[in-house]
């Protein structure tokens, strides 16, 4: 055990769900990004499970919104807020925390210099001692337990609701990655514009994601299944309600799921060949929440030709990968890999 971090935090701020790893208790925090607030005072509302709630569903004056929306801080305050808001809900979790813990907080890989400051500030205001940074597809790698201290090639595949993080990892380090801003949000948003061009019928984020993860699958199942959805029909204006069969959002996803899968073609193609083959030998491993699209793992393992395994718990690897990292932050600095920076 590294002295002094055993009460510090590991957060993954993601953009669809935030979640904080303390040491020894695992998961305590697992809400989603989402912050509600009243437009004409400027106060904070709701954040998180309740203030998701309130998407699309609020009055005028009170805006639900997801200040990292697409993988970057859209709204700095509201993130700092939210950010504070999930490490006083880790705290009350276990009233023995230090005040000022060293916080971990885990990244997307494309960032710029300027988000990544701004998340090291946000996290600072909201009363970290110390921010460290560490980048996405590094801490899925750790989380998955994959073997990213040996000299062996592995490749993680990170799909979240705004990016799509591949990495091929080895020696400590990030070997070659790619970023792209395609990911379970876009999903939601191909079935909403799938759903309006097929039926004229207007329907939420909501349902669309419901949608995705009731009867979505990146191939066409054996046995089609089927959901009932509701929205606004577009010529009436009135409510409607419409079965829609797996087969459609098949045809929905296809183009982003076909992005996704261009993206881990694309580093495979830029990945020296001794790591090339570590990789067929072991797999390409695949986490974050779209890991959990229903034959995604097949089709990514025919279109590669390489063999695919979904992590153990995919929406957790992250933030335990954040927080295996905080007890292991001494490997970090003496190894110097660059894969997390801290602000001293
Ligand atoms: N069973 C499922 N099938 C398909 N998609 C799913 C399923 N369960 C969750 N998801 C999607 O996973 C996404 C959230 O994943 P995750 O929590 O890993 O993202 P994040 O870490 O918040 O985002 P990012 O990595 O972009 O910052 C959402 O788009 C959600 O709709």
């Amino acid at each position: 055990m590294i002295g002094g971090f055993t009460k510090d935090l590991g957060i993954d701020l993601g953009t669809a769900n935030t979640l904080v790893y303390v040491r020894g208790k695992g998961i305590v925090v697992r809400e989603p990004s989402v912050v509600a607030i009243r437009t004409d005072t400027k106060t904070i509302e709701a954040v998180g499970e309740s203030a998701k709630k309130m998407i699309g569903r609020t009055p005028g004056n009170i805006r639900a919104i997801r200040p990292m929306k697409d993988g970057v801080i859209a709204d700095f305050d509201t993130t700092a807020t939210m950010i504070k808001y999930f490490i006083r809900q880790a705290q009350k979790q276990r009233s023995m925390f230090q005040r000022h813990p060293n916080v971990m907080v885990c990244v997307p890989s494309g960032i710029t210099a300027v988000e990544q400051r701004a998340v090291e500030d946000a996290t600072r205001q909201a009363g970290a001692r110390e921010a460290y940074i560490i980048e996405e597809p590094f801490a899925a790698a750790i989380g998955a337990d994959l073997p990213v201290w040996e000299p062996t090639g592995s490749m993680v595949v990170d799909i979240g609701g705004g990016t799509t993080e591949v990495a091929v990892i080895s020696l400590g380090g990030i070997v070659t990655s790619r970023s792209v801003r395609v990911a379970g949000d876009e999903m939601d948003e191909s079935i909403i514009q799938y759903i309006k061009r097929q039926y004229n019928l207007m329907i939420g984020e909501r349902t669309a994601e419901q949608l995705k993860m009731d009867v979505g699958s990146a191939l066409p199942l054996e046995k089609a299944e089927t959901m009932e959805i509701r929205g606004r029909d577009l010529v009436t204006g009135l409510p409607k309600t419409l079965t829609i069969t797996s087969d459609e959002i098949s045809e929905a996803l296809a183009d982003t799921v076909n992005a996704i899968i261009e993206a881990v073609k694309v580093t495979l193609e830029k990945c020296p060949p001794e790591l090339a083959a570590d990789i067929m030998d072991r797999g390409i491993v695949l986490t974050g929440g779209g890991a959990l699209l229903r034959n995604l793992d097949k089709l990514l393992a025919r279109e590669t030709g390489m063999p695919v395994i979904v992590a153990e718990n995919p929406l957790d690897c992250v933030a335990i990968g954040t927080g295996k990292a905080l007890d292991n932050i001494h490997l970090f600095k003496t190894r110097g890999n660059g894969a997390f920076r801290s602000k001293r």
